[in-house]
Parts: structure tokens; C-alpha cells; sequence
């Protein structure tokens, strides 16, 4: 077999196929490149959303750095062919520190940002990620961090917030009441999720604790919240404490709906409960809408 010298990225590229790039006939320059998105003329329709989603960027909850998934998006008229894409991630770099801190506040600058470099009237961000917080364990009160997930809808047009919107998912445990009253003993129970997302008055300004307040409702009203750390004496609080507490799926709903229904900053929700049955392998839902 001949020898071939194979020290070097290149001679190793060219080895396994890689070729040199064709002389090409279109400008390499960005001055001479056609901007199709900006082409005007009549393109039928106007577009309501446009933009991109699945965007993974770091974001600041509160102390803590996390992770958001992002959909950003802003309208287009009639006359315009496509958005400026690229913008939308500059638009984002524009308000970086450290992570994006996640609160309306900080989005709605960033839409503002947004609207003024694609000269569109309307913006909205969609973003989840995951909501981390100190939780201490009921009796012994020691301290882990627990976490749920947080859900940001925003949506401006001009200078007016038209959809403000907060969505939290946590698990938590419930009781069957149903096996509670039948059974000699025991009670089977399961892991239940809870979903709310929130229609908020853009309006009225929030409390600063706003998703505690939210969260307490789905965690207190379930048979038992969950905790990552429990030594004995605080399995058996949790446990007692279950039982104490039964729920459907449709009680757990109704409690935290009768919850959020007393703030004056909430204008309407949309709540589900899904349990993971223990004793079957489906999953038991129930989920409601309520606008005041
Ligand atoms: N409008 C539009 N853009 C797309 C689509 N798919 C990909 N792109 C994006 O097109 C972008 C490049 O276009 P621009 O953002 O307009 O780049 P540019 O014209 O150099 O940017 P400006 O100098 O800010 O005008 C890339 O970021 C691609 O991600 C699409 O379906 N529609």
C-alpha cells in the first residue's frame, strides 16, 4: 500500500473526499446580495405571527440560571415578502446579561426592541423553562431546591400589552377519596400535574411573589405538595397529611379555581388536573375554563 501523508486535517479531509469549493458566479458580499425577505409588492395576505420557535437560551429566574424555550414572533404586512429572521436573535442579545431575566417587564422590552428593528406593530413571546426555588420539608424544614415549570405569554401591539399570560405545571400527590371510603385500609394514591395558564388584567400590577401566590394554590389545595428531601418525621406528616386530604382530579381543580378566582389581577384560566393512576394504566383528567 502507497504511503499517503495523512498529518493534517486537510490532507485527511481531501482523503475521505472533501473538495475544493467551486469559483461561483453570485456576490459574496453582503452589499450585493438581493434581500428577498424585504421585497415589496401585493403577497395576498397579512401574517399574524411570523418568527421563530425552539429557540434554547439561558434565562435568570429569580437566584437561579435556567434554560428557556423560546417563540418569538411579530406580525407582517400585506406588501412584505419576509421578517428579517436574524434580527430577532440580535433583538435577544440586546437585553443578555448573564441569561435573560424572565419577568414581564424584561420581555416587554425586548419586544419593544423587536418591533422598532423589524418596523412591525406587533410582537409576542411565548417562552417556557423550568422554575427552580428553595423548598424545605415540613417538619425538619431542611432545604433542597424544587422546581416547576413556568409558561410567559406576552404580546404588544404598538404601545399596548394585548395578551399577558402566566402558565405553571407542577406535580403534586393526590388520595383517592373514592378507594379511601371503600377500602378496610389504605388508600391508593398517584402522582397528579397540574397545568394553569392565566390570563392576567395588563392593567393592574401583579404582586412581586405573583407565582407563588399561584403556585401555593395548585400545591396547598392537592392532597400533599411534593418535597426533594424528607427524613422520617416529615414521610409521616406527608403521608398523614394525604390521607387527611383526598381528591379527585375534579376536586383538585375546583379548589384551585376557587383560589384564582379571588385575585383581582387574574381576569381568567384554564386549569387541568392529570393523574397518573396508580391502579390502572391510563391517566384520569379533568380541566376547566373560567373567564370573570
Ligand atoms: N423570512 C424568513 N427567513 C428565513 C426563513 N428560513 C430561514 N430564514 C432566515 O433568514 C435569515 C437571514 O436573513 P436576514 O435576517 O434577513 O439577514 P440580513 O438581511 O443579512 O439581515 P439584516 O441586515 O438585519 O437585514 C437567516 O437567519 C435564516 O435563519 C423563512 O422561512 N423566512
Amino acid at each position: 500500500m502507497t504511503q499517503i501523508d495523512l498529518s493534517t486535517r486537510e490532507a485527511r479531509w481531501r482523503h475521505f473526499g472533501s473538495v475544493d469549493p467551486i469559483k461561483g458566479t453570485k456576490p459574496t458580499e453582503k452589499e450585493n446580495m438581493p434581500d428577498l425577505q424585504s421585497s415589496k409588492k401585493d403577497f395576498l395576505f397579512e401574517i399574524e405571527h411570523v418568527g421563530i420557535k425552539n429557540l434554547i437560551y439561558p434565562v435568570r429566574i429569580d437566584d437561579f440560571q435556567t434554560v428557556g424555550n423560546f417563540e418569538f414572533s411579530t406580525s407582517l404586512n400585506q406588501d412584505e415578502k419576509g421578517i428579517n429572521m436574524s434580527r430577532i436573535i440580535e433583538s435577544v442579545e440586546k437585553h443578555y446579561d448573564n441569561g435573560v431575566n424572565l419577568d414581564f417587564e424584561s420581555l416587554k422590552a425586548l419586544l419593544n426592541t423587536l418591533q422598532s428593528v423589524m418596523f412591525q406593530n406587533t410582537a409576542s413571546v411565548d417562552v417556557d423553562a423550568k422554575w427552580f426555588f428553595n423548598r424545605y420539608s415540613p417538619i425538619t424544614k431542611q432545604k433542597a431546591v424544587g422546581h416547576a415549570d413556568v409558561r410567559y405569554i406576552l404580546s404588544v401591539n404598538n404601545s399596548k400589552v394585548t395578551r399577558k399570560s402566566l402558565g405553571i405545571k407542577v406535580p403534586v400527590t393526590t388520595l383517592c377519596p373514592c378507594s379511601k371510603e371503600i377500602s378496610e385500609y389504605s388508600a391508593h394514591n398517584q402522582r397528579g400535574i397540574i397545568t394553569v395558564l392565566i390570563d392576567l388584567d395588563t392593567e393592574i400590577t401583579l404582586p412581586s411573589d405573583y407565582k407563588d401566590i399561584v403556585l401555593d394554590g395548585m400545591e396547598a389545595n392537592a392532597s400533599s405538595m411534593l418535597y426533594p428531601i424528607l427524613k422520617r418525621t416529615d414521610e409521616k406528616a406527608v403521608t398523614e397529611r394525604a390521607y387527611e386530604n383526598p381528591r379527585f382530579v375534579e376536586d383538585l381543580i375546583r379548589l384551585v379555581a376557587a383560589d384564582l378566582v379571588e385575585l383581582d389581577w387574574i381576569k381568567g384560566f384554564e386549569i387541568e388536573c392529570r393523574n397518573e393512576e396508580s391502579i390502572h394504566q391510563h391517566d384520569a383528567f379533568a380541566r376547566l375554563k373560567y373567564n370573570k
